[in-house]
């Protein structure tokens, strides 16, 4: 559905180096930090930023050979983005109804209605996280078979978060559809996602699907003497800390059966993240 291969982009202090492969039927996740360069594959993916070289296919297409027919296909949500503040939500669902062949005024309207979305007060009186609603319900008010969804839940209560997580896995039962969607709130993602990637400064330091993720990746937690005698074949990363050294190991089954004394935590998303990052940092280096 989204393809971009070997996609570079030079900003005068930061480097995007980039592959990565949205599938239909699936959700995809990207996770980095402030600054990782998660907005800019958005944009490139998009064709919104000029990139020095690579390849970017959107439903097989460069983003400049998609006819507008196929940018109905795609529903976006990005940080600075957005209609005037001073239309209502009414107002914006006129003009999508006149924008998007497929736009559903009724499921729009009663959409807003359960996300608790004022029909009629302008965008510059609501309120962050209601703005950030209307953001994300513009973005499937109109049958897309792709959401490119760059922090959708960002400035949203937890309660908000929940509604908005429940409406994209109901937007995925229809068969064929696909969303590529980046968070800093790795347990969104964890509990949305089918695969994540990990990116880091410009450069992607991570793909897994999620369930091998939860299942497989392990943090083992060891003194510098385990740390010295251990058999690092299935360490990915590691880094120093008071205690001795975290690693990180996507084969957590073999420590468990052939090291039973070390400590091995669950990898939860921050956990990978954490090691994975630090590991490339000063503090730590990576194998
Ligand atoms: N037009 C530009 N000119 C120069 N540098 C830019 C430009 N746009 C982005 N950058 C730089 O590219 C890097 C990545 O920015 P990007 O917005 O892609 O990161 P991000 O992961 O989305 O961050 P955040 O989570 O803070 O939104 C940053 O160092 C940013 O300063």
């Amino acid at each position: 559905m989204l393809d971009l291969k070997n996609v570079r982009k030079q900003y005068a202090n930061f480097s995007l180096e980039c592959s990565m492969q949205v599938k239909r039927g699936s959700i995809t996740g990207l996770i980095g930090a402030n600054g990782a360069g998660k907005t800019s594959i958005f944009k490139a993916s998009l064709g919104l930023i000029h990139t020095d070289s690579g390849e970017i296919r959107m439903m097989g297409k460069t983003p400049q050979q998609l006819t507008n027919e196929e940018w109905e296909k795609i529903g976006v949500v990005l940080s600075d983005a957005t209609f005037p503040n001073i239309l209502t939500a009414e107002d914006v669902g006129a003009i999508l109804k006149k924008m998007y062949h497929r736009f559903d005024k009724a499921d729009f309207e009663e959409k807003c209605r359960t996300f608790a979305i004022p029909m009629n007060k302008k965008m510059k009186e609501m309120s962050t996280g209601m703005k950030a609603k209307l953001k994300i319900l513009m973005a499937m008010s109109h049958q897309a078979e792709i959401l490119i969804l760059d922090e959708p839940t960002s400035g949203l209560d937890v309660m908000a978060r929940e509604g908005i997580l429940d409406a994209l896995r109901a937007y995925m039962e229809q068969e064929e559809r696909a969303i590529l969607i980046s968070s800093h709130i790795s347990g969104d993602l964890e509990n949305l996602c089918d695969d994540l990637y990990l990116i880091d400064q410009g450069k992607i330091r991570l793909h897994e699907d999620t369930d091998v993720l939860l299942d497989q990746y392990g943090i083992l937690k060891v003194t510098e003497s385990e740390f010295a005698a251990l058999d690092k074949q299935y360490i990915l990363a590691y880094c120093k800390e008071d205690f001795g050294y975290r690693c990180l190991t996507d084969q957590k089954q073999y420590y468990m059966e052939n090291m039973p004394q070390i400590v091995i935590e669950k990898g939860t998303i921050d956990e990978v993240m954490k090691t994975m990052l630090k590991g490339s940092s000063r503090k730590g280096v990576s194998l």
